[in-house]
C-alpha cells in the first residue's frame, strides 16, 4: 500500500481579493521506502505541496492520505501527533535552535516525537552514533549552531530528522545553501535513509542533478505535475 497518496489536490491562496492558484489537480502516490524528488521552476507549487503533505497547510480541494489516514479528517491535535510520530522535516535554512548544542537539537527532536507517541521510547543511541558517523558530525555534537559551518548545520538537521525513525522524511531544498561536497553528503544520507533505513523520502529541489539521486522525479509547472521520470537512484559523487 502506498504511504503517501495525493488525490486531485488543489490549493488556492487568498491574498486580499486576489485568489492565487498554487496547486491544481495534483495526484500521485509514493511507495514505502521510495525516494522521490520534486523539481520545477520557482512558483510552480513545490513548497505548497511540501506543506500540505506535512500537514502544515490544508489543501483547498482533494485529499492527502498519509499511511492510509486522511489529514483533513483529523483534529488539529491528532494531526500534530501524527506529524510528530511519522514525519521528519529538513528545511533549506536548517532551523536549528541557536541556544542548544547539536546534540541538544537532536535530543529535543526525539522528545517532541515522543509527544506524538502513545508508547514513549528511549533515544536510540546506536542509531545516533551510526547517523553521526555517516554524516561526519561525531566530533561536532557539543557545538552550538553558530559554531558550525552551514554544511555541518544541515548535517545536524538531517540527524535530527532521522533520529526519530520517521516513516516519511520531507526535505525542502535541503542542499539549497550548500557547496557541492556538503550537498553530496546530504543527498547520500537521504538516499541511505531510503535504501538502508527504509524510510520514504520526498525531496524538493531546484537542482536537476540533485534530483537524480532519487528513484523517481516528479516535475511541476504552474501548480501541476507535468512529468514523472525515473531518477538514476545512484550516489552523488563528492
Ligand atoms: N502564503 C501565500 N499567499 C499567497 N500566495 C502564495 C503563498 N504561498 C505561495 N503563494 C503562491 O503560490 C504559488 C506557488 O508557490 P510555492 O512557494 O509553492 O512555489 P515553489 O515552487 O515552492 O517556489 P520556490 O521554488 O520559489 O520556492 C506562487 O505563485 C506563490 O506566489
Amino acid at each position: 500500500m502506498p504511504i503517501i497518496v495525493a488525490q486531485s489536490v488543489g490549493k488556492t491562496y487568498k491574498s486580499g481579493k486576489l485568489q492565487v492558484p498554487a496547486l491544481r489537480n495534483v495526484s500521485f502516490s509514493v511507495e514505502p521506502g521510495e525516494f522521490v524528488a520534486v523539481v520545477g521552476p520557482s512558483g510552480s507549487g513545490k513548497s505548497t505541496l511540501f506543506y500540505i503533505l506535512g500537514g502544515l497547510t490544508a489543501a483547498t480541494s482533494g485529499s492527502v492520505l498519509i499511511d492510509g489516514t486522511d489529514f483533513a479528517r483529523l483534529s488539529d491535535a491528532e494531526r500534530t501527533k501524527m506529524r510528530r510520530a511519522k514525519i521528519g522535516f529538513v528545511f533549506q535554512r536548517f532551523n536549528l535552535l541557536p541556544t542548544l548544542s547539536a546534540m541538544g537539537n537532536i535530543e529535543i527532536a526525539h522528545d517532541i516525537a515522543n509527544l506524538g507517541r502513545d508508547k514513549k521510547i528511549e533515544l536510540d543511541k546506536p542509531l545516533l552514533e551510526h547517523l553521526s558517523g555517516l554524516l561526519g558530525i561525531s566530533g561536532r555534537l557539543d557545538h552550538r549552531p553558530n559554531e558550525l559551518s552551514g554544511g555541518e548545520q544541515q548535517r545536524v538537521a538531517i540527524a535530527r530528522a532521522l533520529i526519530t525513525r520517521p516513516s516519511i522524511v520531507l526535505a525542502d531544498e535541503p542542499t539549497g545553501n550548500l557547496d557541492t561536497k556538503n550537498s553530496d553528503a546530504v543527498l547520500n544520507m537521504l538516499r541511505t535513509s531510503s535504501r538502508e533505513l527504509h524510510q520514504t523520502v520526498l525531496m524538493i529541489t531546484h537542482n536537476p542533478e540533485a534530483a537524480q539521486v532519487a528513484d523517481r522525479i516528479l516535475t511541476m509547472r504552474d501548480g501541476e505535475i507535468t512529468g514523472i521520470a525515473a531518477g538514476r537512484g545512484i550516489a552523488a559523487t563528492v
